[in-house]
């Protein structure tokens, strides 16, 4: 098991923000987390990547309690993209992505070929190379967003933990990350707004009002019952007929539906 979160919880200032997430991912699985907004996906993310200290439960990263490694310990296993990543400092894109090979170095082991081929490699992954030498201040959202992945991937992390890293990208780079994901091959736990694209996930978990309500395969987690409840829209199942792939279409509760029963003939 790559990772086991029991009872998790995150309390702030009296409130209960996150309570009684108990989760399992092996290793090689990609979890998706999806639920409305505020549910708690990136409160539960920031718990598993060691950024945010639980107030109840505990996480244990590839066989060792989180609780107990170091930021570099947790760095070399774990590469987080957070939401909205920026800098105020004026970097390279290079230097951005350099960073991502920081828990490796110390000074018996300096920068080598090997690191720069790590960062070679993420940029071309994510289809930014040509960008080294722009300053990051000039990128455009999406940009920024690829050069993130980018400096996780330089990482080499055995777990990558994206927090709705498709935000800001174009459609071609939004299914390029998705495929991306699909083929690492590594432990991802990725939130996602876009309930197409978490069919895509090995399994999904589902956050609302602060509790981890269900986990399971997408067929059994995307059934209109439980897009109803959680996210309150209607939801009506389409099948791709270039590939027989499921769509969902989704309609708000105050739209009304056609009568389907209705064979109007005039
Ligand atoms: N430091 C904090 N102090 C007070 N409330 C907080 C704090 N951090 C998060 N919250 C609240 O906790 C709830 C969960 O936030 P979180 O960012 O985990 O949700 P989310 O599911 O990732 O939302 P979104 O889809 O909008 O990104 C929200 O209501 C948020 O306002």
């Amino acid at each position: 098991m790559m990772i086991r979160a029991s009872d998790l919880g995150w309390r702030t200032r009296g409130k209960t923000i996150l309570q009684g997430a108990t989760l399992e991912i092996e290793k090689g699985e990609v979890l998706g987390l999806i639920g409305p907004n505020g549910s708690g996906k990136s409160t539960l993310l920031r718990m598993l990547a060691g950024l945010l200290k639980p107030s109840q439960g505990h996480v244990e990263l590839a066989g060792q309690e989180l609780a107990r490694m170091n930021q570099r310990e947790i760095a070399r296993i774990t590469a987080f993209v957070a939401q909205q990543a920026d800098t105020s400092d004026r970097i390279s894109v290079r230097d951005a992505v350099e960073l991502g090979r920081t828990p490796w170095l110390d000074a018996l082991r300096p920068w080598s070929e090997e690191d720069s081929r790590h960062v070679a490699n993420a940029l071309a992954t994510v289809e930014m190379q040509g960008f080294e030498t722009r300053d990051w201040i000039t990128l455009s959202g999406g940009e920024r967003q690829r050069v993130h992945i980018a400096r996780a991937l330089a990482q080499a992390p055995q777990v990558l933990l994206l927090d709705e890293p498709t935000n800001h990208l174009d459609i071609h780079h939004q299914l390029s990350i998705m495929r991306l994901i699909g083929r690492l091959g590594l432990t991802t736990i990725v939130a996602l707004h876009d309930l197409n694209q978490a069919m895509s996930c090995d399994r999904l978990g589902v956050l609302h009002q602060g509790r981890l309500i269900a986990l399971g395969s997408p067929a059994e987690i995307l059934t209109p019952e439980l897009l109803h409840c959680v996210f309150a829209v209607s939801a009506t199942e389409l099948i791709d007929p270039t590939d027989g792939t499921r769509v969902l279409r989704f309609r708000s509760m105050t739209q009304a539906l056609p009568d389907m029963n209705r064979h109007d003939v005039s």
